[in-house]
Order: structure tokens, then sequence, then C-alpha cells
């Protein structure tokens, strides 16, 4: 498979070793803003940009009819528009805020977790994530997910950075020398506290992942998420 690489940093380096090793070319590696790039060569192209330029990516690979997955986090407002282009083009979109399979599992024992704690209204849930000191956005992704998880399986109405309001999550991020990715969910009553944790002992999981959602989507079309591809693991 010949893979374009939408952003060659920290991720972009880690899945070139892991698809070389899986026996995939990187036919392209963009590091910056460039106006046009040529996305011919590419079977499939994996977006781990920055915030500010994962959507005009993601547009430019659907109007090329390029299969892409972007890892890329902070630019969730825009997610809509990018699905809406990637079906006007016919193309295929899959977005994740963590491509690592750890991390999915974790996503449903977190959904699991909410529904059981639901009845239990003394126990008050919080979300930690703690990210390596260059990460440009907070909360992270993943917490982000994890927090909307928790809300669509509980009665709490939404989620806070730091001071959440009753009815809220509060999602507590930590910035700290070369963490690659740890996340928490507690739920804490007065006698006893429960946790989940998810701790990525560095970037190969994601990196992995990411391979994997790129050789899976390669010759579809639609929007889809991990789910789609690990049901097709199982
Ligand atoms: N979904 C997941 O599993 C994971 C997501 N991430 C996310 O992936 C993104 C990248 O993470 P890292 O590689 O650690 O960051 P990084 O800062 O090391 O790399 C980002 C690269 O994008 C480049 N870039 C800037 N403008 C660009 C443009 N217009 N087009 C393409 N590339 C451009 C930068 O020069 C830089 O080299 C972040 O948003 C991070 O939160 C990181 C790890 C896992
Ligand atoms: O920036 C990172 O490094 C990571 N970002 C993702 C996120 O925001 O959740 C995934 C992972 O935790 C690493």
């Amino acid at each position: 498979m010949k893979i374009a690489l939408l952003g060659y940093g920290k991720m972009g380096k880690t899945i070139e070793r892991i698809a070389i090793d899986r026996g995939h070319e990187i036919v392209l590696k963009i590091s910056d803003n460039i106006a046009a790039y040529d996305l011919s060569l590419a079977d499939v192209a994996i977006d781990f940009s920055i915030p500010t330029a994962a959507l005009n990516n993601i547009i430019t690979c659907c109007k090329n009819g390029l299969p892409v997955i972007s890892g890329t986090t902070g630019w969730l407002k825009d997610y809509e528009k990018a699905v809406k282009v990637c079906e006007q083009e016919d193309s295929a979109l899959l977005y994740a805020s963590n491509f690592s399979i750890g991390v999915n599992l974790f996503f449903d024992l977190n959904q699991k977790l909410a529904k059981l704690m639901q009845p239990f209204k003394e126990y008050a849930v919080a979300i930690e994530e703690i990210h390596h000191t260059q990460k440009l956005d907070a909360p992270s992704g993943t917490a982000i997910s994890l927090a909307d998880q928790i809300v669509a399986n509980s009665s709490l109405t939404g989620w806070k950075a730091e001071q959440a309001e009753k009815n809220e999550i509060p999602v507590y991020s930590k910035r700290i020398d070369e963490v690659p990715g740890t996340h928490t969910v507690s739920y804490a009553s007065r006698v006893d506290t429960i946790e989940i944790k998810h701790t990525a002992h560095s970037r190969e999981g994601f990196a992995l992942g990411a391979v994997i959602a790129a050789e899976w989507i390669k010759d579809k079309k639609g929007v889809f998420t991990m789910k789609d591809v690990l049901s097709g693991l199982k």
C-alpha cells in the first residue's frame, strides 16, 4: 500500500517505521502548510498534523478521492464539515481521537462502567489526562471522547476543563515531560474510589492502530470510526 503522510512529526515518524515494517511504502511526507501537494501516487493518506491543518488536509484528500484517516486532535468543532465534504465527494474518512487498540478497549470499559455507576449518585466522576509538554491541545481528544461517552450513559449534562458545575464532569489536564498519554476515569465517594486507567508506554500503539485503520479503509467509501475497524478484527 502506498501511503501519504500528512504530518511528519512524532507520530508521522513512528507511523512511517511501522508502515514500512508491515510492507508499505511512504510516497509523500508533508510537514507544512503547503498550498497544493500531489496525492496521485498514494492509495491512502494518514493525517497526524496540527489542529489548524487537519480539516484542510482531509478536504484535500476527499476532493482527490483519496481515503484518509485522521488522528489529529483539537479540530473537532469542524468534524461535520469534513463529513459533509467526504460524502459530497463520495470519498472515505475515518477520524479517531485515539487509534490504539488498548484505548479502544478502554473506551468499551468506560461505557460499561458509566452504565453500571448510573444509579449510584454518591459517586462523583472525574477524568484526568497526562501528556508531554509539546502537546498543543487540552483536554486531549481521548479525554473528550471519554467524557462524551459518560455523558451519553449517565444523567450528567456535559464536561468542563477543571472547575465543572454540579451536573458536569471535570476534566483535568496535566503536561509532564515526555509522557506519551495517560487517561484515568475515577468515581469517588466518601468511602472509596473506583478507577480505570490506560497508560501508553510509547507512541507505537497509536501508530500501529493508525496503520491497521489505513489498511482497512484503503478500498472503502464512507465515514467510519475505529469501531468499524475493530469489529472486522474480532
Ligand atoms: N489519534 C491518536 O491516536 C493520536 C493523536 N495524536 C494527535 O496527532 C497530532 C500530531 O501529534 P504529534 O505527531 O505528536 O505532533 P508533532 O507536533 O510532533 O507533529 C505534527 C507535525 O505536523 C506538521 N504540520 C504543521 N502544519 C502542517 C500541515 N498543514 N500539514 C501537515 N503537517 C503539518 C508539523 O510541522 C509537525 O511536524 C496531534 O493533534 C496529537 O494530539 C497523537 C498521538 C495519537
Ligand atoms: O498529543 C498526543 O500525544 C496524543 N494525543 C491524542 C489525544 O489528544 O487524545 C491521543 C494520545 O493520547 C496522544
